[in-house]
């Protein structure tokens, strides 16, 4: 067995999905085990119908090969929706390495998809725009959008798993999860065969929502970094899906769950895909730690965060199209 297969554990939630006698019990204690340590896992036995995962590929490899004009012409605006150029994305938040050069992927960003006319839209509630559908490709928006409302259920199911996770009873997260900041990112990764010093096709980073889930890429690519310093590939085995958590689940467990470092360098030859659903909780949510994780040993570590304002925090930092000065690289 590799040290990865250890770190990084293969999950079978088919039990827990079915509903089997004390499965969902026994899955939150292994979920509960890893996130205290890497806070990386592979789902098996999901019941996502692999063509879903595979659509969403190929829209992904449709997106990004229409000429560039097509593409900028889908850039986003004030929020994370459409198409980000190579170069737009400097991770300024890092706590892990000091990163000045821009990340080598382009990346294309699906959210809820609103119609024009929804109030939500007329309302220019924060964070709320329509999807930015390239037009010449039709099939582009059903593939993506079936895949989005796959995963949304995933995470919801798995949500009261995790939240026994943190010692509480399941339903104590729904009321944050109402309407829940999902994001597909679709990214393409330049060939980096030779890297250069400090150039990532994903710089380390965590990620700033809830829990990611990550179709497996076709090529590898993906590190992640353990607690002593290594960087480990996750088991890539096909039809699975790698989740990591995320910074709000470390808050809700008062820093027992920290979110775990990764970082992308594509060292294959050829261009590399990914397509990372992120969950997070509603724009309105409170995030505070929950009672389970508070104790006379590990008091209350973070302030509540209304998860809205935390979201326009990284707007502004991490984007160069957002800061007043350009960005470094
Ligand atoms: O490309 C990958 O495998 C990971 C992407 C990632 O870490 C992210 O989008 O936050
Ligand atoms: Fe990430």
């Amino acid at each position: 067995m590799s040290l990865a297969d250890g770190r990084i554990p293969v999950l079978d939630i088919g039990p827990a999905l079915a509903g089997a006698p004390g499965a969902a019990e026994d899955l939150a204690a292994r979920i509960a085990r890893t996130c205290a340590d890497t806070g990386f896992l592979v789902l098996a036995g999901h019941g996502i119908d692999p063509a879903l995962p595979a659509g969403c590929f190929d829209a992904a490899a449709q997106v990004f090969a229409l000429p560039d004009d097509e593409k900028l012409a889908l850039k986003v605006g004030e929020y994370n929706i459409g198409y980000l150029p190579t170069g737009a994305q400097v991770i300024r938040t890092s706590k892990v390495a000091e990163v000045k050069k821009p990340n080598l992927n382009e990346s294309f960003y699906i959210i809820r998809d609103y119609p024009p006319d929804h109030p939500a839209v007329l309302e220019k509630r924060p964070f709320v725009a329509p999807n930015r559908w390239p037009p010449g490709l039709p099939a582009f928006r059903a593939a993506a959008l079936a895949y989005f409302a796959a995963m949304e259920a995933l995470a919801q199911r798995l949500l009261p798993v995790f939240t026994m996770a943190l010692g509480m009873p399941p339903g104590y997260l729904a009321g944050d999860f109402r309407d829940p900041t999902c994001t597909l990112r679709l990214i393409r990764y330049q060939p980096q065969p030779d890297p250069e010093e400090g150039r990532f096709g994903f710089a380390p980073h965590i990620d700033t929502n809830f829990i990611t889930f990550l179709a497996q890429s076709a090529l590898p690519g993906l590190e992640v970094r353990t607690a002593e310093g290594e960087w480990l590939r996750p088991p890539a085995i096909p039809g699975t899906f790698v989740v990591n958590t995320a910074e709000m689940l470390g808050r809700y467990s008062n820093g027992r769950f920290t979110p775990t470092p990764h970082r992308v360098l594509n060292q294959n030859n050829a261009m590399r895909y990914a397509i990372p659903f992120f969950f997070g909780p509603d724009n309105d949510a409170v995030i505070r730690p929950v009672p389970s994780c508070v104790t006379a040993d590990n008091p209350v570590r973070f302030e509540p965060l209304l998860y809205e304002d935390h979201r326009r925090q990284l707007n502004l930092r991490n984007f160069a199209h957002r800061q007043a000065q350009p960005a470094v690289g």
